[in-house]
């Protein structure tokens, strides 16, 4: 697939050209636009894979071009740049299918990085990496499922590669010209989730200056993902399977029944069977998911798929880095082969990140893998990293809010109920942060 093709929508032809040459120097096919109805031609001749359009084009306003290309795709990363930017104007923007906001004037080289990320590379089209038997298997099944339109439920462990099978079943089926949307119903707000997955109409609630397409017509014709789907509540849950029996949809706000032609997967690390005996989760939706169950498998069950994903996400890494791809000592490969991953594949993608900062980028040794959760990696170059990398910075912010959970875990003799109001969070919330906590490595007061 060729996807360097980048569509510029831009009324100030100065910043257009200037836009064009930065573009085309760093490999980006371009199309130019300077109003909206020759951006419509454009898109529709040349199908761009990446959009950046300015907001303000004179009498009209970019957004109508949005919901022009919302209306056709879902997924084309639509980039606005605006001078005018206010907090309102990028959430309303970004809540229609906008995908990021650059307030101008930008340097070039914040373009070229936010269109990094978007971009898909060779790279991409690798995924997903299968090298074990049973992930050839799971994965040979899970082409089979595609050619169907059946209902899946993944389980698996965190971070074992739940997501990626989705978008893999999707990529193999019918569906795959059309929209792939994936929602993770723990980290929406609870007061947002049903909002957000069947959308509403103007005046709704407060707040609802304009109506607004869910998740669930954003993927019409297509395939939704709902990750996590253990993380909604019952009442949610009994709208949901109301949607899922009578295959239409209402948004909030709204007595107009939309018509659905949508294939569903849910995820969930859950024992979803057991959430249904504990009256956490209702028996009828879980059946009316649970009609082709896959299960992916922890890291430490197909350690053939270890070092080829090391592989591949050192050189992912690296190419973003600019750095030369590193090779992997043998010793190296014993230390990644001998650990057990209880956090998968994320947990090897963290590993894989900070060995190559350790590492300096030419040959990856045992020493530079660090297993444990973040404290080794900041104590001992704290300085270095706090100074060259952001992502440790996050880290660091993380792991002092970490820090505040273990302690108030303590002082409420691990009463979580009490933790989640004492911390001001949704005990959901605090659920999520314990799991992604656990799945780090951290060690919890009992
Ligand atoms: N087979 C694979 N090849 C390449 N990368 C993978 C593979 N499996 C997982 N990953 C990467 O590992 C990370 C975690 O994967 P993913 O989000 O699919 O896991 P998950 O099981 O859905 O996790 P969670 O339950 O926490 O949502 C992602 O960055 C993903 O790209």
């Amino acid at each position: 697939m060729n996807t360097n093709r980048v569509l510029v929508l831009e009324d100030d032809q100065t910043l257009r050209e200037a836009l064009t040459d930065t573009l085309e120097l760093s490999g980006y096919q371009v199309d130019e636009a300077e109003d909206i109805d020759s951006a419509i031609v454009k898109w529709s001749s040349s199908q761009p894979d990446i959009v950046v359009s300015d907001v303000n084009l004179g009498e009209r306003n970019g957004k109508e071009f949005l919901k022009f290309v919302r209306g056709k795709d879902m997924n084309t990363p639509f980039i606005f740049m605006t001078a005018y930017g206010t907090i309102d104007m990028a959430v309303s923007a970004m809540q229609e299918g906008a995908s990021e906001f650059i307030q101008k004037p930008f340097k070039p080289t914040i373009l070229l990085e936010i269109l990094e990320r978007y971009k898909h590379t060779e790279l991409n089209e690798k995924l997903p990496i299968i090298a074990d038997d049973k992930s050839q298997q799971l994965y040979q099944l899970a082409k089979r499922i595609a050619a169907t339109d059946s209902t899946v439920l993944l389980n698996g462990p965190s971070g074992s590669g739940k997501e990626v099978m989705a978008n893999y079943i999707h990529s193999h089926s019918s569906r795959s010209e059309q929209p792939f949307v994936a929602l993770n119903c723990a980290a929406i707000p609870e007061n947002m989730l049903e909002a957000t997955l069947f959308g509403y109409e103007k005046g709704a609630f407060t707040g609802a200056y304009q109506s607004c397409p869910g998740k669930f017509e954003q993927a019409q014709n297509g395939t939704i993902l709902l990750d996590e789907i253990s993380e909604m509540d019952l009442s949610l849950q009994a709208k949901l399977l109301r949607v899922l029996q009578e295959r239409e949809v209402e948004r909030l706000g709204s007595r107009k029944m939309i018509p659905l032609n949508v294939r569903v997967i849910a995820t969930t690390n859950r024992d979803l069977k057991k959430e249904v005996q504990e009256k956490r989760f209702r028996e009828d939706l879980y059946f009316r998911l649970n009609v082709f169950p896959m299960t992916c498998l922890a890291l430490s069950e197909r350690t053939r798929d270890i070092i080829p994903l090391a592989e591949f996400l050192l050189e992912k890494y690296a190419r973003q880095n600019n750095l030369d791809v590193p090779s992997i000592s043998s010793d190296a490969k014993s230390k990644l082969l001998s650990y057990n991953w209880p956090g998968n594949v994320r947990e090897l993608d963290n590993v894989v990140q900070r060995c190559l900062i350790l590492s300096g980028g030419v040959e990856v040794d045992s020493e530079h893998l660090m297993f444990e959760t973040t404290h080794e990696i900041i104590d001992s170059t704290t300085q270095e990293i706090e100074d060259d990398n952001v992502s440790a910075l996050g880290a660091g912010v993380r792991q002092h809010e970490y820090q505040i959970i273990i302690d108030a875990l303590k002082q409420c003799n691990g009463k979580k109920k009490q933790v989640a109001e004492e911390l001001g969070i949704s005990p959901r919330t605090l659920r999520y942060k314990l799991a992604k906590m656990r799945e780090l490595g951290y060690e919890m007061p009992a």
